[in-house]
């Protein structure tokens, strides 16, 4: 009963490197869609949720963009492989729980298991964004590159295994964030307004 789905009528399912933007993008979107419309799901809030309750941790800054989770993120990480090895689905079908809109934004997939997840059981409705931004940029905005962290396959898992369905340059001279997503925004405005009849 408690991991039972309700049906979503689209999934994009979002990755990308530290610091690209996932989280901003994704904002983005529910900003245009609506709260009602389009909720933004994040594989590792149920990770964050355990673990920051596991170690009396600050589970607002572990969710937030600033440093704060920088100092836990290995750890985080092998703590999440741990249960991920015995069940790779396991943090998907707590996210999901719930869920109610009719457009699903997952914000932050990081291995090839997250998106077999969700292409297994919405094959019809799941979509595969990519967020980029250069090294530089991604510096701006406070990455500094870490070993274990940087080169493994939290941050690695999807960088060649996958065709995207898009992909956003989340950069200043790109083209706008608004005119990249409109196509996303479109096909998703059509997907809630078919939820509707
Ligand atoms: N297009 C943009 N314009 C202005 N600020 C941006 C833009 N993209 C990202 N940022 C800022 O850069 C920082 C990192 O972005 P964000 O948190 O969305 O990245 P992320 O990919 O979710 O990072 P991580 O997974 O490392 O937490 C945030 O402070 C965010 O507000
Ligand atoms: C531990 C982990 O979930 C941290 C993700 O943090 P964030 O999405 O970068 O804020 C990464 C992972 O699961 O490999």
């Amino acid at each position: 009963m408690g991991d039972q789905l309700s049906e979503p009528r689209l999934v994009l399912v979002f990755s990308g490197k530290r610091k690209s933007g996932k989280d901003y993008v994704t904002h983005l979107i529910q900003e245009r869609l609506g709260p009602d419309v389009c909720c933004i799901l994040r594989l590792s809030g149920p990770l964050k949720q355990q673990y920051a309750q596991e170690h009396n941790l600050n589970l607002d800054q572990l969710l937030g963009p600033g440093p704060y989770k920088e100092q836990y993120r290995a750890d985080m990480i092998c703590w999440g492989e741990t249960r991920r090895c015995q069940d790779p689905g396991f943090f998907c079908r707590l996210a999901t729980r719930g869920a109610s809109q009719p457009i699903w934004v997952v914000s932050d997939a990081r291995r090839l298991s997250d998106l077999q997840w969700f292409w297994s059981k919405f094959p019809q409705q799941t979509l595969s964004v990519r967020v980029q931004s250069t090294e530089k940029t991604r510096e701006q905005r406070g990455w500094r590159f870490t070993a274990g962290v940087d080169d493994a396959e939290s941050e690695c898992g999807l960088d060649s295994s996958v065709e995207f369905d898009w992909i956003i340059t989340n950069e200043a001279d790109a083209p706008s964030l608004d005119e990249q997503l409109q196509p996303i925004l479109t096909l998703a405005k059509e997907a809630a307004r078919s939820a509707d009849l």
